[in-house]
C-alpha cells in the first residue's frame, strides 16, 4: 500500500503538488469555518480567499518558496548569473532572459542541460509570453562607458524593457523585483543617501539615459502597482563588484584590477577624491532574494557602507596584488558623483540584512579570477585567418 502511494506522489509533477497543497489549504480554512459557526459556509469561504490564479499563486509563495518559476532579466549578466546561480541551487526552475549585450553566455553554460534551467536569448525591449511566478528585471547595462555607448538603447531598455516586464507581472500574477540603482540619487547633496532622499540628477547630462531611466522605471513600478495591483519590489544597487564582471566592464574596479595586474598605469579620473563605498556580489545576491521575499513594496539600498576616495581604493588595489604600476590622473569624468555611500538602516531592520564580505576579501577573490581570465584570454587567443577568396573559372569570387 505504502508502495503505491509513494508511486503515486512521484508520478505527480511538482506543479501538481503545488495545487494540492493549496486546495487542500482552502478546504482547512472551509473547515474551519464550519467548526467555528456550526454551519456550512464554504462557498463564503471559498468567496474570502478568492480563488483567482492570483490569491492561487500567493497563496502558494506564502507557503512554499521552493520550486517557484523565476525569470531572471540579464541573467547572464555579472549580477544576473550569480543570482542564477543561488537560485538553481535554492532548487527553482530558472529562465534566463538575456540579449547578451553586455551578458556572456559563458557565465550560466554550467546550467545549461539541467532540467530546472532554460536560457532565452532575448531582448526586454520586445514582449516576452512565459509562465512565472517571480521576475527579477536586472535588464541594463550598468557600467558607464556601456551605458553611455547607446544611450537610446539604455533609455529604451529601461523604459520600454520595464513596462514589458510589467506586464507579463500583471498578466501573469508574478512579483516583479527591479534592479534601480543608487545613480537615481544622482551627485547627491545628501550623506549618506538613504532611500527618502529625492536626488539630484542632470536630465540632460551623458549619464542621464541611465539616471533617468531607472529612475522612470521605478515610477512605473509603483503605476503599476498602484493601478493594477502588481506586486513589486525595489532594490536600490549601490557600486557592486566580484567575479564574472566583463573585462571590457570600463568601472573602477576591473579597470584598477586589470591594470594592476598588467603593470599598467591605474588611471584615476579627477582628484580621486571623490568616493564610493564597494560590496561584494554574493552580499548583494543575498540582499536581493531576500527583498524579493519580503513584504516591502518600498525602494530599499542595497550596498556596502565602508566608503572610500579612489584613490585610497587605487593604492589598496595597488597592494593586493602587488603591482609595480604608476598612478595617472586624467581627467574628471562628466557628473561624476562626488561622494557616495548608502545608508542602509532599512535593509537592516527590516530584512535583517548586511553585507558581511570585508572589502580586501573580496578584493583578494575578484583579483584571483581576472588572472584566471588573463590566463583564459592568453591561451585562447583565437586570431581567424583570412580566408582564400573562392575561386571560379580563375577569378575570385566575392560573395
Ligand atoms: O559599480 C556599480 O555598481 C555602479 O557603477 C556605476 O557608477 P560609478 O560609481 O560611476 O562606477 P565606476 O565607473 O566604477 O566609477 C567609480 C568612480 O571611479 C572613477 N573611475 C572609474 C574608472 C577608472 O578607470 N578610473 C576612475 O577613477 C569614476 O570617475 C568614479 O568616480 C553605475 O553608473 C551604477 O549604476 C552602478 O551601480
Amino acid at each position: 500500500m505504502m508502495k503505491r502511494v509513494t508511486w503515486l506522489i512521484s508520478g505527480l509533477n511538482r506543479r501538481m503538488m503545488k495545487l494540492l497543497i493549496a486546495f487542500a489549504l482552502i478546504a482547512y480554512i472551509a473547515c474551519k469555518s464550519i467548526q467555528e459557526n456550526g454551519e456550512i459556509k464554504i462557498e463564503e469561504k471559498i468567496d474570502e480567499v478568492s480563488l483567482t490564479r492570483k490569491s492561487l499563486s500567493t497563496l502558494l509563495k506564502q507557503f512554499s518558496l521552493k520550486g517557484l518559476r523565476i525569470s531572471i532579466t540579464g541573467g547572464a549578466g555579472f549580477v544576473g548569473s550569480h543570482l542564477t546561480d543561488k537560485l538553481m541551487m535554492d532548487g527553482h526552475e530558472v529562465t534566463v532572459v538575456d540579449n547578451f549585450f553586455t551578458g556572456r553566455k559563458r557565465n550560466v553554460e554550467h546550467w545549461i542541460g539541467h532540467e530546472n534551467f532554460e536560457l532565452i536569448n532575448h531582448d526586454v525591449v520586445e514582449p516576452l509570453y512565459i509562465e512565472v511566478d517571480q521576475i527579477y528585471h536586472l535588464a541594463s547595462p550598468a557600467s558607464p562607458p556601456n551605458y553611455m555607448y547607446n544611450p537610446i538603447k539604455t533609455l529604451k531598455t529601461n523604459t520600454i524593457g520595464t513596462l514589458n516586464m510589467l506586464g507579463l507581472a500583471k498578466r501573469v500574477g508574478a512579483r516583479l523585483l527591479l534592479a534601480s540603482t543608487s545613480e537615481v540619487y544622482g551627485d547627491p547633496e545628501v550623506h549618506p543617501q538613504n532611500e527618502e532622499y529625492w536626488g539630484h540628477v542632470n536630465p540632460i547630462g551623458p549619464r542621464a539615459c541611465y539616471d533617468e531611466g531607472k529612475r522612470v522605471a521605478e515610477t512605473m513600478c509603483y503605476a503599476y502597482m498602484k493601478q493594477e495591483g502588481v506586486e513589486v519590489r525595489v532594490a536600490r544597487i549601490f557600486n557592486t563588484f566580484g567575479s564574472r564582471m566583463h573585462m571590457n566592464d570600463g568601472r573602477v574596479v576591473s579597470n584598477f584590477i586589470l591594470q594592476a595586474l598588467q603593470g599598467e598605469p591605474l588611471t584615476v579620473y579627477g582628484t580621486g577624491s571623490q568616493t564610493r563605498a564597494f560590496q561584494y556580489v554574493s552580499d548583494l545576491v543575498n540582499g536581493l532574494v531576500l527583498l524579493m521575499n519580503s513584504n516591502i513594496s518600498s525602494p530599499v539600498n542595497l550596498g556596502n557602507p565602508e566608503e572610500h576616495t579612489i584613490l585610497e581604493f587605487a593604492r589598496l588595489i595597488k597592494s593586493l596584488v602587488v603591482s609595480q604600476s604608476q598612478i595617472q590622473f586624467l581627467p574628471e569624468a562628466q557628473d561624476d558623483p562626488q561622494r557616495r555611500r548608502p545608508d542602509i538602516r532599512k535593509a537592516k531592520m527590516m530584512l535583517g540584512w548586511e553585507p558581511v564580505v570585508p572589502l580586501e576579501e573580496g578584493l583578494n577573490k575578484t583579483i584571483q579570477y581576472f588572472s584566471r581570465e588573463l590566463e583564459h584570454q592568453a591561451n585562447n587567443q583565437y586570431i581567424p585567418k583570412p580566408k582564400a577568396a573562392r575561386m571560379k573559372k580563375g577569378r575570385p569570387r566575392h560573395n
